[in-house]
């Protein structure tokens, strides 16, 4: 049985790490895609990459380019669902960065951007894709990629951890707010997983170790290890979940000794 047949899915950031893993996963599952990217001539390339083995799957797929930080790219990404595909099922929001950096030196113009990217442009974003399902008629599953960093610190994370914290808290908000629509919103809550996003900080032996050595199955997560946990939420096996979040992080959390 495939659990999201005939569904339409948007994910931003879906170009790379646990977007991609995510976007392929729900196009396995049935879902038609559109794969978010930032715009970037990387990303862009990227993203085809996407497109073309969700074709080589059967499956259908679009990509739309804009940057996470533009409070307009949530509308361009439900407009370009719309006019490809007819309607928007679910919506992923996934885009990030973290760029790593320490807290009383930290550049405003680091804060600002990372604020932006990760909840700033998604609070609209998961707005736009609201009022569309809202218009449809037919309810919805919307998906916040959150964090461990939600609930826990980081030295070199005091600008993103708050944004995670935000989107764990819009998703809460979101739920009360669009339940009556039957629109459904949830955080997932990854843990570390090995992508782009942590390379260099994990490129030092001694931490990744170190990273390793906290979670209980004792490996860091890999992209493909989301897929699964937001599919389930994506499809109507979650119909009574909403304002919940699911902790993907191989026991990290629980970890204390
Ligand atoms: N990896 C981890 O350990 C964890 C990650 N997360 C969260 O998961 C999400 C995905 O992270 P991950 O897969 O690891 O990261 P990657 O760096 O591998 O991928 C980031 C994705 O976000 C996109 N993106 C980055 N900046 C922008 C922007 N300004 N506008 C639009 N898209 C943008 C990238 O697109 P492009 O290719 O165009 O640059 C890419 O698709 C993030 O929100 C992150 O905070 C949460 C907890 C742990
Ligand atoms: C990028 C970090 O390795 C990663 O991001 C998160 O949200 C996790 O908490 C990890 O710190």
């Amino acid at each position: 049985m495939m659990l999201l047949k005939d569904k339409v899915v948007i994910i931003t950031g879906a170009s790379r790490g646990i977007g991609r893993a995510v976007a392929l996963e729900c196009a396995r599952q049935g879902a038609k895609l559109v794969i978010g990217h930032s715009g970037r001539a990387s990303g862009l390339a990227a993203a085809k990459n996407v497109v073309s083995e969700i074709q080589d799957l059967d499956k259908q797929a679009i990509e739309v380019g804009g940057d996470a930080a533009d409070l307009d790219t949530g509308d361009r990404l439900i407009d370009a669902a719309v006019s490809t595909f007819g309607k928007v099922d679910v919506f992923v929001n996934n885009a990030g960065i973290c760029p790593f950096h320490s807290f009383l030196d930290m550049p405003k113009e680091v804060y600002m951007q990372t604020v932006n990217t990760n909840l700033n442009g998604a609070y609209f974003a998961v707005q736009a894709a609201a009022n569309q399902m809202k218009k449809q008629g037919k309810g919805g599953s919307i998906i916040a990629i959150s964090s461990i960093s939600a609930l826990v610190g980081g030295a070199m994370q005091t600008h993103y951890t708050p944004t995670k914290a935000g989107l764990l808290s819009l998703m809460q908000s979101c739920a009360v707010a669009l339940g009556p629509y039957n629109i459904r919103c949830n955080a997932v809550l990854p843990g570390t997983i090995a992508t782009d996003i942590n390379k260099e900080d994990l490129s030092d032996p001694d931490k990744l170790a170190y990273m390793r050595s906290r979670t209980c199955l004792g490996r860091l997560g890999e992209p493909d290890d989301l897929a699964g946990p937001v599919v389930f939420l994506a499809s109507d096996m979650a119909r009574y979940v909403t304002g919940a979040s699911l902790l993907v992080d191989g026991g990290l959390f629980v970890n204390l000794q």
